[in-house]
Formats: C-alpha cells, structure tokens, sequence
C-alpha cells in the first residue's frame, strides 16, 4: 500500500467535492480528491444535466402540438427515443470535461479512482493508497431511498440511476413519487408521448407555495399525467410485460415503473466508526459550520443532510474552502438559498414560503404579487399564467415564490436581495429593460409601495401643498 500526505482530502467528486478541490488546489492546498465511480457525480450523469436534456426534448415535442395559438398548425412530433437517449449523453458528453480527471490533475489534484473508507481518525485508504490528511471533506451525495414496500425490488424498477439508459419510450411509466424527480420526469415523459402515472403518498410537490403548486399540478393533468395522491404505494407485483401498483385508492398498472421516494445520504461502507463520525437515521450530524463530529472532517452538498441541490453543495463547497485554507469562521445559511423544479410551467422558491413567514413573523408579513398577465413580454409570448410572490417584513424580503415561464431565472434576484438583506425600495428602484419577464420582480415590489403612495391621503396632502408652491 502507498501512502500519501495531503492538506485536504476529498471524498466524492461531484458539485460539492469539486468545488472544494479545485478551489483548494488552485489556492496552493495539496488536495487529495476520491470518486469511485463517474466524476461529476450525480448532477452530471444522472441528476441534474441528463434531467433537463430530457425535459428540453419534451418542451420541443410539446411545442410541436401547441403551435396553433401562435398561427404554426401543430403536428404530432415523431418521437426517437434512441435518439433522445443520444442527445440526453451527448450533453453530459459536452459538459464532462469540465468535471474530468485531466481537468483536476491540470490543477494540482491527485486524483484516485477507487472507493474511499475511513481506516482512523485523518486517514483514509482508497484502492492501493492511504492518504493521511490534515482535514477531510466527505462530498459523497445520495442515493435514491427505495421505501420498503413489498415486491418493489423483485423486480426491474428504474431509478435515476437507470431511467436516462432507456433507449425505448416507456408505454405507460408509473412513478412512485411526487415530488421535484417525479413530476418533472412525469411531465416530460408525457410530453413525449408516454402515458405517466404519479403515485404520491402525501401532496406533490409539497415543499413549495400550494397555491404556486396548484398551477404546476393542475397545467400536468391538463397535458395528460394522472395523480393519485393521498395514498402510499402499499405493493408491487412484477408480470411479464409490466408492473403493477396497489395502493389504498385502486391498483395502477404500467410497463415501467420509477421510484422518486426522496434520497439518502450516502454513507454506507465509509467507515465513519473508524474515524469516530457520529450519524443518526437522518444523516451525519454536522454543525451550522459543516464540521462532524470528528473535528478534522467536514460534510458538503447532499451528503451534509439538508436541502439536496447542486449550487446548495457548490455553496457549500466555496463556504467551506474559506474555512479550510484561511482558517476564517463561516457559517452555512439556507435563508437565502433557491431552488426551482423544471416543470412548465417552473416553480421557484427562495426563503420562507407564505405560511412559513406567517408562522415565524405574524402579522408583520406583508405578502405583495405581480402575475404574469400583467406582464407585457409574457403576453407576447402567451405565458400569462404564473405570479410572483414575495413576502416582506419591515420592508425586506424573506421569501419569494415563483411559479411561471422561467421561474427558476427569475428567482435568484431573492436570494440576493435576502442574502444582502436589500430592501424592496432597492428592488423596486432596479431598471429591467422592457420586455423581459425580469419586469414582474419589479412589479412585485412596486406593489409594496403602491398602496403607501397612492391610497395614502397625507401623500395627497403633501402633493397639493407642494404644486401650490412650487414656480
Ligand atoms: C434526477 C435528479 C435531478 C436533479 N435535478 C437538479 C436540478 O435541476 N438542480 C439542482 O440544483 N439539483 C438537482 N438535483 C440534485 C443534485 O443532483 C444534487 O443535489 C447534487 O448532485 C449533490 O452534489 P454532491 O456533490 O453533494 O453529491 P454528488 O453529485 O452525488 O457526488 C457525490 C460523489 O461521491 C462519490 N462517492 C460516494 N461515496 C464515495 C466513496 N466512499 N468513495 C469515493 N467516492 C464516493 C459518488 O460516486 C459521487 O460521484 C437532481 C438530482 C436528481 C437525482
Ligand atoms: N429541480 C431540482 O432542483 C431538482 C430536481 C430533482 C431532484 N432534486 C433534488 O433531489 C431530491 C430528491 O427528489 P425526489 O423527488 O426523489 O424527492 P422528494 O423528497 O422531493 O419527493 C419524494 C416524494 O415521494 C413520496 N413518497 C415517498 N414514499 C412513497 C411511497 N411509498 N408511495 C408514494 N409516495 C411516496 C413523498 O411523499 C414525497 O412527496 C429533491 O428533494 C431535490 O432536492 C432537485
């Protein structure tokens, strides 16, 4: 076995442990980076850029029927499915070498391909190799969770991890799971003509605004998904040529079936015993600093054990890398941190939600909203259903919720007005050019002061005094 010393070691080599070592390695550090399988990890090979590869092949298809509003005579798309699965790695092809070994090892890295175990407390061994460092960053992401219903894994059931290999549309796709995996994989599929089938347990998508929720559920079932909600799958039967789900409200039968119960974080074979990092059923146990329990390790991205998205783990990372090479004290917040599912239309959440805010401020939340219909450029595009939502507490945003074209875009200036603390009057003085969508955050803004200016009568009075005045 060889050995080797290094400043920082990390284990996993997607968003998180990507942006710690080459941030790292580019700043001086001796770092030492671990991936066991694809490097880029989940985002990149079965997350994220194979997701919306799919779904920008499903807008295309859907585009082709709904042409007519815009005078194009829609046709039904001729759907290749060999070739949406060409096109899907074609762009995890394009995007790779940013992610690639070549890439880390130009910055300095040692890079080892192998599976990566805490043997002590700083030393990890990775194939023929320990490695004994000075900190050691566990960015291992997450795995599907497959919940524990009966005759589920007897059969061929599709994960993430397998559903971007089909080569052949699936007939009819049930989906256990109704949250952002299950509706944006349920949308595009249906879109490219499958017929979809979610089965969600609780609501979908219930981590974002309901009534922003609604729209996204209700333009899903319009285009021809069906929901069955409120009930869990409570059984699984494979047969020869599909599958069949039995749940509280009737038994649902396809030809393949996706699992998108949520993730876990992956932990398992690391040997954190060995270097004396506690768990519970949750995850690690990590503090607001990153740290483990063992002070020497840190945890990023999915594996850390909150909110599970690629700029939260690239967040993380950059956090972490202050920490690391300059000894600085940070804190890692969520206040301020975004996401958005890629449905059609989007839905984009920044901060509390409205029921949040009121939970946590009362009465002193204001909520103001701007809709897409009053939007000139949503109007010449025809996406006039959507809103933006924000919620105010003395004057500042806390929260914001999207749902609409391009939500997802429109979002980050909340988590930059939130994370700056900035104020709506801030927002509201921002010139956007005309026509762009980017209008309707201003707009929402504006719509904080409008009662204050025009439905105020000293702001009347003073006008008046002031035109008598003025030359
Ligand atoms: C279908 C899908 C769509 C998604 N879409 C989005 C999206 O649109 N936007 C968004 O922000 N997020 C999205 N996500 C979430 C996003 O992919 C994750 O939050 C992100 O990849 C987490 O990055 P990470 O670095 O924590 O982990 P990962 O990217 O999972 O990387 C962890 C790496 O560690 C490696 N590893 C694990 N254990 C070991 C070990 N013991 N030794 C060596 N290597 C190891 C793994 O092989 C992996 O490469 C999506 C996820 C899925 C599943
Ligand atoms: N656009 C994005 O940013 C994006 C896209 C996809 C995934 N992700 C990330 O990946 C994570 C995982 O996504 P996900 O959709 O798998 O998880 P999720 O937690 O968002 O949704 C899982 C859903 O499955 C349901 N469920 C669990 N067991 C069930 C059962 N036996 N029967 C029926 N329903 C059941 C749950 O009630 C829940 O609504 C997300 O939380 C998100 O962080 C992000």
């Amino acid at each position: 076995m060889r050995t080797m010393e290094a400043d920082i070691c990390v284990i996993g080599a997607g968003s998180g442990g990507l942006t710690v070592a080459s941030g790292a390695a580019q700043m001086g550090a001796k770092v030492v980076l671990i991936e066991a399988n694809e490097m880029g990890g989940d985002c990149l090979n079965f997350g994220c850029v194979p997701s919306k590869a799919l779904i920008a092949t499903a807008r295309h298809a859907h585009a082709m029927r709904s042409g007519g509003i815009y005078g194009i005579a829609p046709v039904e798309p001729e759907v290749d499915f060999a070739a949406v699965h060409d096109h899907i790695h074609g762009v995890i092809a394009a995007i790779a070498p940013v992610d690639s070994q070549e890439r880390f090892e130009g910055m300095g890295c040692t890079v080892i391909r192998a599976h990566a175990r805490f043997v002590s407390e700083r030393e990890v061994e990775a194939g023929d190799t320990r490695i004994r460092a000075r900190r050691i960053v566990l960015a291992t992401g997450s795995r599907p969770a497959v919940p524990p219903v009966e005759g589920l894994t007897d059969g061929p059931y599709l994960t993430n991890e397998t559903l971007f290999d089909l080569k052949e549309l699936p007939e009819h796709l049930l989906i256990i799971g109704g949250g952002n995996i299950g509706c944006e994989m349920a949308q595009a599929f249906r879109r490219l003509g499958a017929r979809v089938t979610v089965i969600e347990g609780g609501t979908p998508l219930a981590k974002d605004d309901p009534e922003n929720a609604e729209l996204v559920l209700e333009t899903m079932k319009g285009e021809g998904v069906s929901f069955v909600t409120g009930h869990h799958a409570d059984k699984v039967e494979w047969t020869e040529g599909g599958v069949t789900v039995r749940t509280g409200a009737g038994t649902y039968s396809g030809s393949h079936l996706l699992v998108a119960a949520g993730r876990a974080p992956a932990l398992d074979d690391l040997g954190l015993e060995a270097a004396g990092i506690e768990r519970d059923k949750k995850g690690l146990k990590v503090d607001d600093t990153l740290q483990t329990t063992n002070r020497r390790v840190y945890a990023v991205g999915d594996a850390a054990g909150g909110m599970q998205f690629t700029h939260l783990a690239g967040y993380h990372g950059s956090t972490l890398i202050r920490r690391l090479l300059f000894g600085l004290p940070v804190k890692a917040k969520t206040s301020h941190m975004p996401w958005a599912t890629y449905t059609s239309p989007e839905l984009a959440q920044c901060g509390l939600t409205e029921k949040e805010a009121r939970e946590a401020h009362g009465d002193a939340v204001e909520v103001v909203t701007s809709t897409y219909s009053e939007n000139d450029r949503a109007e010449a595009e025809r996406r006039t259903e959507g809103r933006v939502k924000v919620m105010v507490v003395g004057g500042r945003p806390v929260g914001a919720s999207i749902v609409g074209e391009s939500a997802g875009d429109l979002i980050a200036l909340w988590s930059l007005a939130i994370s700056a603390k900035l104020k709506m009057s801030q927002i509201s003085g921002m010139v956007a050019p005309y026509p762009t969508l980017s209008e309707l955050n201003k707009r929402a803004a504006g719509a904080y002061f409008s009662p204050r200016l025009f439905d105020n009568p000293n702001v009347k009075r003073v006008v008046r005094a002031v035109q008598r005045i003025l030359p």
